[in-house]
């Protein structure tokens, strides 16, 4: 059983197709990046993982458990988190403050102080920074901030929405090498939205191409960063065959 399945699922906004009968699997501890040009339907699959969207057809299951049709409060709570797109940290917030919003759905919540003990040693700018507003934080500690707070759910999979956006190269080198290095202590289990196939594949890992709202191709990721893999997922065929 995989930990993740996607089954021939379709999204739509009104009569505008978002998704259609996308299928995909990932199985625990994987890392999986989701790429595509704009308007691929990537943000639109993470949305209806996560409950935020209504699939119009197709099921979702996280280690066989029902996602679809769930509100986003119930599916976090079988295991799934979320770093969304813009960190959407609480700037008035202190560092501490952002990591104990959303432990209010766990049952453990003695554990909660542990799970915070735990965010400070993997990273240790959070831990000086911890009484300080999330605000006044740089893009890439923010970028940490946000992903600790993915963290503190436990969760059996998360799932990162372009965690390079606005970030300088450097920074985003450092925010991949801290996920990899989490996946490899915990076994987290990874689904991240990745617009750069290059990217993609100097992190390594599975990589599934979107283009309109449909799975065009899949492989793996540095097998994908090469210019004509690409060029044919994106326009259908490679560049060689269009100046034919
Ligand atoms: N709220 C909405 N209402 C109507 N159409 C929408 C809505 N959100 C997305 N769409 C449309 O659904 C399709 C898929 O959009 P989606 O945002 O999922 O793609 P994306 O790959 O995440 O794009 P981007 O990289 O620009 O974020 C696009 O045609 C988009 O215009």
């Amino acid at each position: 059983m995989s930990r993740l399945g996607v089954f021939d699922v379709s999204v739509r906004y009104g009569k505008v197709p978002a998704l259609t009968d996308v299928t995909l699997h990932i199985g625990e501890g994987e890392r999986i990046f989701i790429s595509g040009p704009n308007g691929a339907g990537k943000s639109s699959l993470l949305k209806a993982i996560s409950g935020a969207v209504p699939t119009a057809q197709g099921r979702i299951e996280l280690d066989g458990d029902l996602l679809t049709g769930r509100p986003p409060e119930a599916v976090a709570r079988l295991g799934l988190s979320m770093v969304p797109e813009g960190r959407e940290i609480f700037g008035r917030l202190t560092v501490e403050e952002n990591l104990r919003v959303g432990t209010g759905i766990r049952r453990d919540a003695d554990a909660v102080e542990g799970d915070i003990a735990e965010i400070y040693r993997a990273f240790p700018i959070l831990a000086e920074r911890r009484h300080a507003s999330a605000g006044a934080l740089s893009g890439g500690q923010q970028q940490m901030l946000a992903i600790g707070r993915a963290l503190m759910t436990n969760p059996k999979l998360m799932m990162v929405d372009e965690p390079s956006l606005g970030l300088a190269p450097k920074i985003v080198d450092q925010v991949y090498d801290t996920l990899v290095a989490l996946q490899e202590e915990r076994g987290l289990t990874l689904l991240i939205v990745e617009q750069s196939s290059v990217r993609a594949g100097r992190v390594g890992g599975r990589m599934i191409l979107l283009r309109g709202g449909q799975v065009v191709g899949e492989g793996d990721a540095a097998a994908f960063a090469d210019k004509d893999a690409l060029t044919e997922a994106y326009f259908g065929k490679t560049g060689k065959e269009a100046a034919e």
